[in-house]
């Protein structure tokens, strides 16, 4: 992304309805049924923000609070300092993308693009000049008569898209916006998606559970699990860092927690590990799959400090490499070439050392 991007969360604001900063400041929580959401997002202006998490962590029910389309329980939403949760959902600066798109089949791309300025009062000429101008620059100028059966998915997202932004949200809402397309498609789709979305100058939020998408199309991911927020920061930070099972598993490493004592971490469940770094208190340590080394026996003569007793409890290929997934000592991942497990005869139930150096791990304040 070229443009620089403001880190600063808007400030607290003074009361409902006083306009005190731009951007997006919320807290939402919501019921449902056994469910609790509860979740604060902060974003300025410019920021693309993604909700990240496993299924049923409650990713929805934000983006629809967000929208409106489900009413908070408690806590608030402001956007550019105004109190949106009395505003009905038509008349709030929202626009939103579907998972699906939701165009109307029975327009043409001009006409579902025009559908957005017109709910919100404009002329049904200057609604069309202005849809036919978001057409021009999303490339679709051709397609504009096409009904929305004539179009790919990629373009079908791009006509959503232009029809969310045509009434200049200050505020854009998208639900898994590629899922609805094959991998090939996707790429494409991504790489556009997140030009327009750079070139956005309002908060824009996503949701996704596709940990690419989140790492190539937002500033800052925030993970929710449970209903509740997990971690957040920008992609490099979670991904260098993760601080749950589930974020360690989405950028594949293995992740302990423990207590630090100079470079040696005990684990809360399980052996000491050798690091590389000198902490003192509670700490975390994470490796990648592909920096553990797997042995038949024990090495003779090593003197490799990190090295458990495991045994393979399964075995998964990825792309040219095998990925091991052991229990015992220390349960990890590791990850060997399709050779080397065939040397080392790996199969379920087989009994291995795994050896990790203290330099491939890394360790950080938990
Ligand atoms: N209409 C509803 N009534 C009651 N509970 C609901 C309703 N919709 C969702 N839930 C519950 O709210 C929780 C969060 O669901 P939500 O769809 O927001 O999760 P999600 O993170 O978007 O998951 P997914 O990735 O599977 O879409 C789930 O436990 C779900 O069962």
């Amino acid at each position: 992304m070229t443009r620089p991007r403001s880190t600063t969360a808007p400030t607290e604001p003074t009361g409902a309805g006083t306009r005190t900063a731009d951007g997006l400041d919320a807290r939402l929580v919501v019921d449902r049924g056994a469910f609790r959401l509860d979740v604060a997002l902060t974003a300025a202006p410019g920021d693309v923000v993604a909700l990240l998490g496993p299924n049923g962590a409650g990713k929805t029910t934000a983006l629809r609070a967000l929208a409106g389309l489900v009413p908070l329980t408690d806590g608030h939403l402001r956007l550019d300092g105004v109190a949106l949760d009395r505003t009905p959902p038509e008349s709030r600066p929202v626009g939103v993308v579907f998972q699906d798109y939701l165009l109307f089949p029975h327009l043409t791309a001009l006409d579902n693009v025009a559908f957005g300025p017109r709910c919100r009062g404009a002329s049904k000429a200057d609604a069309r000049a202005r849809a036919a101008a978001w057409l021009d620059r999303m490339g679709l100028a051709d397609h504009a008569g096409a009904k929305p059966r004539r179009l790919s998915g990629g373009q079908a997202q791009r006509v959503a898209l232009a029809r969310a932004l045509a009434t200049h949200p200050r505020l854009l809402l998208l639900d898994e916006p590629l899922a609805a397309l094959d991998a090939r498609t996707r790429l494409e789709v991504r790489g556009r998606l997140r030009r327009h979305l750079a070139e956005f100058e309002a908060v824009a939020v996503l949701v996704t559970h596709d940990p690419l998408d989140a790492m190539v199309l937002a500033d800052r991911l925030v993970v929710v699990e449970h209903g509740r927020v997990v971690q957040e920061g920008t992609p490099a930070d979670v991904a260098r860092r993760p601080r749950t099972d589930y974020v360690a598993r989405l950028v594949g490493l293995n992740l302990y927690r423990g207590r630090a004592d100079g470079p040696t971490v005990r684990l809360d469940a399980g052996p000491a590990v050798t690091t590389g770094e000198d902490l003192t208190g509670p700490a975390f340590v994470a490796f990648p799959p592909d920096a553990v080394t797997l042995y038949g026996e024990r090495p003779a003569g090593s003197s490799a400090r990190n090295l458990w007793r495991c045994e393979v409890v399964g075995l998964e290929t990825h792309g040219d490499r095998i990925r091991a997934d052991l229990t015992g000592e220390l349960p990890l991942a590791a990850d060997l070439t399709t050779v080397a497990a065939a040397e080392l005869g790996l199969r379920p139930g087989a009994p291995v050392w795994a050896a990790v150096k203290a330099t491939q791990t890394h360790a950080y304040p938990a």
